[in-house]
């Protein structure tokens, strides 16, 4: 059966990096997508500066929507201080059964959950079926004509409190303008751009910060 691109990828981690050494498996992610197959990781530029976001956030509970490979599950996770959690959404299940080969072999599949469906169905059963009480920080990389709308259900939700952290990639390209649009004008959010690179390439992208103001 012909592979897809998200297998040989694993197979370029299983192959390549360090079982255990979460930062090996995201230099071999990034090797691979830079020099044999782009792919839509957040990437290691935009990488560094969601480690700095996490660090200065030091999250408990992080949601984050749009697994993809687990590239920025793996990156987040890597961060966490003891007993802190990642849930992932993922619709994609082979997307998803990648991800988790790779989250396992980083040696985090403690700290992550992924959460196969849609986050429309999802988001809503955070609270009572995953026993999340607020989130701390929301990684936003999934389908970017549904951060908007996804933003203003985490907030139906009673999700956010003052200071909860949503960082959004790809602001720029693919873009998300009305998403950037909402959290710049609504008056319910502190937003910071953090301009750099779309992964793996030299077109500009930029993540955007915006902190509940609650
Ligand atoms: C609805 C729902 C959806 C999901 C979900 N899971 N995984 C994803 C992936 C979404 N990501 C992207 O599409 C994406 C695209 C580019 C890109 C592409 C082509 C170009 F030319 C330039 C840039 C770059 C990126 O960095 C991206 O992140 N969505 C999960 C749950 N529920
Ligand atoms: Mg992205």
């Amino acid at each position: 059966m012909s592979q897809t691109k998200e297998q040989r990828i694993l197979d370029f981690v299983l192959q390549n990096a360090t079982c255990g050494d979460p930062q090996s498996v995201l230099d071999n992610i990034d090797k691979y997508c830079r020099l044999k197959e782009w792919a839509m990781n957040v990437g290691d530029q935009k990488g560094l500066i969601l480690d700095n976001i996490v660090k200065e956030t030091d999250p408990s509970v992080v949601l984050e929507l749009g697994t993809y490979c687990g590239y920025s599950s793996v990156r987040i996770s890597r961060l966490l201080k003891p007993g802190a959690r990642v849930f992932t959404v993922e619709m994609n299940s082979d997307y998803a059964a990648i991800a988790k080969k790779i989250i396992e072999f980083a040696g985090l599949k403690d700290k992550v959950q992924i959460l196969e469906g849609s986050t429309s169905d999802i988001i809503p059963q955070l609270k009572k079926k995953f026993e999340v009480n607020t989130l701390d920080l929301v990684f936003v990389d999934h389908w970017k004509d549904k951060y908007k709308q996804d933003t203003q259900l985490l907030e139906k939700c009673s999700l956010l409190k003052r200071g909860s952290v949503v960082v959004a990639d790809n602001v720029i390209v693919p873009g998300a303008p009305d998403f950037l649009e909402y959290v710049r004008t609504c008056g319910r959010y502190d937003c910071t751009n953090f301009p750099s690179f779309l992964e793996y390439m030299n077109e500009k992208d930029a993540l955007e910060r915006a902190i509940f103001r609650g």
